[in-house]
């Protein structure tokens, strides 16, 4: 018998065991080796975070200086990418031109030894966000940018290249926040394409790119994108609210609303929410919060669905003046942390990956030669 929609998708299946992360053990909570997300948020600095996920304990202040400064050294990308990214077109999706780009570092830089790995996470950590803007100005503005900048973290070195200036320290701030929320969600559908991949004892770069893949779908990492094209369509929340009424009342999905684990709340969206009302009120315009916080009533009220990670990072994006192209990128400069722990442990104890299915299809058949059909 087929799996029915109740049992689908693998919905409550333990498929592994990881030691990285929690999600909604408590019902609404959000753990990164045994670390609280909002300790996190409201403490770590995103490179804290990812060498945590990446090495299983905080940094020490020497390790972290280490760390950072390693980092920068790596921003740089060959001159073969950057023809390559040259040569994506304009008007390609740029998580699109990521999964081109780490495939394309593959063949350069190729994992030849599992040796190799933790190099190779940090060179992608590193220069993902190099990538991805010097695709973006080179195509948007004809640029071809020099993405060896010196800030000191990934969302300086990500705004500094986007905007041709270093980012105020609230910019930075907001998007480092964002980019820990980010960093790693257990066994959510990137990274469990990741963790595939890894089991047939393929290459790191194989890896990301089929998660870059996964996490593009709007069920997924490409919900942020989709949420940001619905806010902004609405002129006021009263028209929100009939809005998305209509949506619902058509049996339509509200991108960034419902998550597959949590049942009550996403820890994620409080802080996301508040930054989103931060960011609006230093730009004196509360037009999409508003229409965001609206939108967040409505579903509540009609459906019980709650705000998921991607629903007010769509908000806390634009009021930086990044453009809605660039929201699940920023969401690949993050998980990356996760997706690389993830290929290390997977690799650290491993077994492929390969479950059984349920047979729907016809019985045993008579062959009937071609020209008897
Ligand atoms: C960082 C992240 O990746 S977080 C997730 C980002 N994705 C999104 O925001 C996309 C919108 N949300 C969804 O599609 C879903 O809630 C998912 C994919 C996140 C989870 O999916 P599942 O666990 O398979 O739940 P499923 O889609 O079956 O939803 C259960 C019920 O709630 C409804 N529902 C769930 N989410 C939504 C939504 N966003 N809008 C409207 N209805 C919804 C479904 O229509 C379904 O109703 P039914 O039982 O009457 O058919
Ligand atoms: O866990 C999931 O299914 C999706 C999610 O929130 C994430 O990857 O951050």
């Amino acid at each position: 018998m087929a799996a029915s929609k109740k049992t689908g998708g693998l919905a409550g299946v333990v498929a592994g065991e990881t030691a990285l992360c929690t999600v909604g053990k408590e019902g609404a909570g959000l753990t990164y080796r045994g670390y609280d997300i909002y300790d996190l948020a409201a403490n770590a600095r995103f490179e804290e975070v990812a060498y945590l996920l990446m090495h299983g304990a905080l940094p020490t202040q020497a390790e972290f200086d280490a760390y950072v400064a390693r980092l920068k050294t790596l921003r740089g990308l060959p001159d073969a990418l950057k023809k390559v990214l040259e040569m994506v077109p304009a008007h390609a999706h740029p998580m699109d031109v990521l999964r081109t780009g780490v495939s394309m570092l593959g063949n350069l830089e190729p994992e030849t030894d599992f040796s190799m790995q933790a190099e190779v996470a940090d060179k992608l950590l590193a220069c993902i966000p190099s990538m991805l803007l010097y695709w973006h100005r080179f195509h948007t503005d004809g640029k071809r940018i020099d993405v060896e900048t010196d800030d000191d973290s990934v969302a300086g070195h990500f705004l500094h290249m986007l905007h041709d200036q270093s980012p105020s320290e609230l910019h930075q701030r907001c998007l480092d926040t964002t980019l820990i929320l980010y960093a790693e969600h257990e066994f959510n559908a990137s990274t469990f394409t990741a963790r595939v991949i890894t089991g047939t004892l393929s290459d790191f770069h194989s890896a990301v790119t089929g998660a870059i893949g996964a996490l593009r779908g709007p069920l997924h990492g490409g919900a942020n994108e989709a949420a940001m094209e619905l806010i902004q369509k609405f002129s006021s929340p009263d028209e929100a609210t009939a809005g998305v009424l209509g949506m619902l009342e058509r049996k339509e999905k509200i991108m960034g609303f419902g998550h597959r684990v949590y049942t009550t709340s996403d820890p994620r969206n409080s802080v996301n929410k508040k930054m989103s009302k931060q960011l609006a009120e230093e730009a004196g315009d509360t037009h999409l919060y508003d229409v965001s916080e609206a939108v967040e009533t409505v579903m509540w009220e009609q459906k019980k669905l709650f705000a998921n990670a991607d629903f007010f990072a769509a908000s806390v994006y634009h009021y930086m003046g990044i453009p809605t192209y660039l929201f699940t990128p920023i969401f690949v400069c993050s998980r990356i942390t996760g997706w690389s722990a993830h290929i290390m442990e997977q690799r650290s104890n491993n077994k492929l990956i390969r479950p059984g299915a349920d047979y729907t299809g016809p019985g045993l058949q008579t062959w009937v030669p071609i020209e008897q059909r």
